[in-house]
């Protein structure tokens, strides 16, 4: 598990070791990595340029300490000083002694900022708030050439929820001290952050309320039969999806469903004829069953669907249409339930289980705050979709999916990712291991089939990397499906990342 921490969780750990080199050691970790990215990018550090972003906090004193380290390797830095009477005393004085530069012109800044090969952000860390100042917000938008790296979290971004509340710097990397922040995992702060490097300090925060699952995470939880196993005990999952009108929802969401380790799929639609066509492994008949997916393309169907699904004391998923009617019944519609639910809105259908209090837009600004406001308002776990998919519980403790791409933003593999998580649903896992389970094979999946099915073109959290990867479709997702589960269960014993280089 990635845990990310609050600045008031890092503050805390920070003051218990009080006395502790801990910038030491977030500079050497930060400097090493630099250096590494110009001997990468340009064979050699010596001679390379080097512009440092310095604020008026530690995180601009770190900036500073990397670039006298860089200077003394040879590199040709530079700083500009956004806030020059409060720079960094220390910092400061180590980048002179190398005969580094400095300037508080923002126009010579700029200028240097085209033309470097490196440049560290180091405006502000953790102690940021709101968006950038005045002077730092060029730089956000600024044309460059070199890479950026990110000091601890790009600025402009809230470290605690990943919003980004004005201008931002976008970083190719960022190198984060001590544990991850939630601002680096969650959109549209991870989007600004890029890969993230971890350099421990020696922090000992306590376990965090927002975590992102890893490979070997995965593999502990996924469901496998053993000699004991039928396909009643392994679960059966009931699907209420599809309608006339959309018949290709039933396909999908059981597609899904058939690849999420449950024992058996029972549809109760109306396109079963379709359904059974496709997927001749589905049960038609009723009968019991220990979950259920309500809700895709279920059409003018819905109110009755839901009706069946919530009647049930088993744990129900609710997706699309189900969602905008439970929207109309309210946090009301779950109270009498004795199973857990589990909601999977898009940021839009999320604004309407609010009520219309806020705009999908809004939504997706602030994916933590309202993904985790719906959780406690319907009592049930929220995994809200988008391009950093987001699980929360009522009691605020939150999982962030890592896997996802760009290319899962397509048409059905919201159908896919319902049947797969009631799937697991059945077998057994509660909602809040469920649902990120989920999402992350889903994401893999999404990786795997975008590739044609070799390893994925990244593996590395919070990037899309598009190189060698073509547009998929949900049913490419289904089918790739079992090759994600293989990635994510060959990662036991020692074999993690097998090939997509997720893990901790
Ligand atoms: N907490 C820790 O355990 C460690 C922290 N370190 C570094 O220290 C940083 C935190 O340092 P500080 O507490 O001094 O805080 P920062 O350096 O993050 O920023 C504080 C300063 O920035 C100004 N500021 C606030 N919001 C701003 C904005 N939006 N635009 C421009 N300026 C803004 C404030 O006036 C304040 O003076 C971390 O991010 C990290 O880089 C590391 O050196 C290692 C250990
Ligand atoms: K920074």
């Amino acid at each position: 598990m990635r845990h990310a921490h609050t600045v008031e969780e890092v503050r805390a750990a920070e003051a218990a070791l009080a006395g502790q080199p801990l910038m030491d050691r977030a500079v050497a970790g930060l400097a090493a990595t630099c250096a590494r990215l110009l001997r990468e990018r340009r064979g050699r550090v010596y001679g390379s340029r080097v512009l440092v972003l310095a604020g008026s906090g530690d995180n601009g004193g770190d900036a500073l300490f990397a670039g006298a380290a860089l200077a003394r390797r040879g590199a040709a830095v530079s700083a500009v000083l956004l806030s020059p009477e409060r720079a960094h005393p220390g910092g400061l004085a180590a980048l002179r002694a190398t005969g580094g530069q400095v300037t508080v012109d923002q126009n010579v800044g700029l200028a240097d900022f085209s033309r470097a090969d490196l440049i560290l952000d180091g405006i502000v860390g953790i102690g940021g708030r709101g968006g950038l100042r005045p002077a730092a917000a060029p730089y956000a938008s600024a044309a460059r050439r070199g890479l950026l790296v990110a000091v601890d979290l790009p600025s402009g971004v809230d470290a605690d929820t990943g919003e980004v509340p004005g201008a931002a710097l976008r970083a190719d990397l960022t190198v984060t001290f001590g544990t991850y922040k939630p601002g680096l995992l969650i959109d549209p702060g991870a989007g600004h952050a890029g890969p993230v490097q971890l350099v421990p300090i020696g922090l000992r925060p306590p376990t965090a309320a927002v975590q992102a699952p890893q490979h070997a995470d995965l593999a502990a939880l996924l469901p496998r039969p053993d000699r004991e196993s039928d396909k009643y005990r392994r679960g059966v999952v009931g699907v209420l999806a599809g309608s006339e009108r959309y018949p290709g929802a039933a396909l999908l969401a059981v597609a899904g469903a058939l690849h999420g380790g449950a024992g058996a799929v029972r549809y109760l639609g109306r396109p079963a004829e379709e359904v059974v066509r496709r997927h001749p492994e589905v049960l038609l008949t009723s009968g019991r069953v220990q979950s259920w997916v309500v809700g895709p393309g279920s059409g003018e169907d819905t109110p009755d669907a839901l009706e069946i699904a919530l009647a049930a004391e088993v744990p129900v998923l609710v997706d699309a249409d189900g969602l905008t009617e439970l929207a109309r019944r309210g946090p009301g519609a779950l109270a009498g339930r004795t199973a857990p639910t589990l909601l999977t809105p898009h940021a839009g259908e999320a604004a309407r289980l609010l009520g219309g209090e806020v705009t999908a837009d809004q939504v997706a600004a602030a994916r933590l705050r309202y993904a985790r406001e719906l959780a406690a308002r319907y009592g049930a776990v929220v995994l809200l979709k988008g391009s950093s998919t987001v699980v929360a519980r009522p009691d605020g403790a939150v999982r962030v999916n890592p896997t996802g791409t760009g290319w899962l933003a397509t048409a059905g593999s919201g159908d896919v990712l319902a049947g797969l998580a009631g799937a697991l649903l059945a077998a057994g896992l509660p909602p809040f291991d469920a649902a990120p389970a989920a999402a992350y094979l889903h994401g893999l999946a999404g990786r795997l089939a975008a590739a044609g099915n070799r390893a994925p073109g990244s593996g590395v959290i919070g990037t899309v990397s598009d190189r060698g990867e073509a547009p998929i479709t949900a049913q490419e997702v289904a089918a790739a499906l079992p090759a994600a589960w293989r990635d994510v269960t060959a990662s036991q014993g020692g074999h993690q990342q097998a090939s997509t280089g997720l893990g901790d």
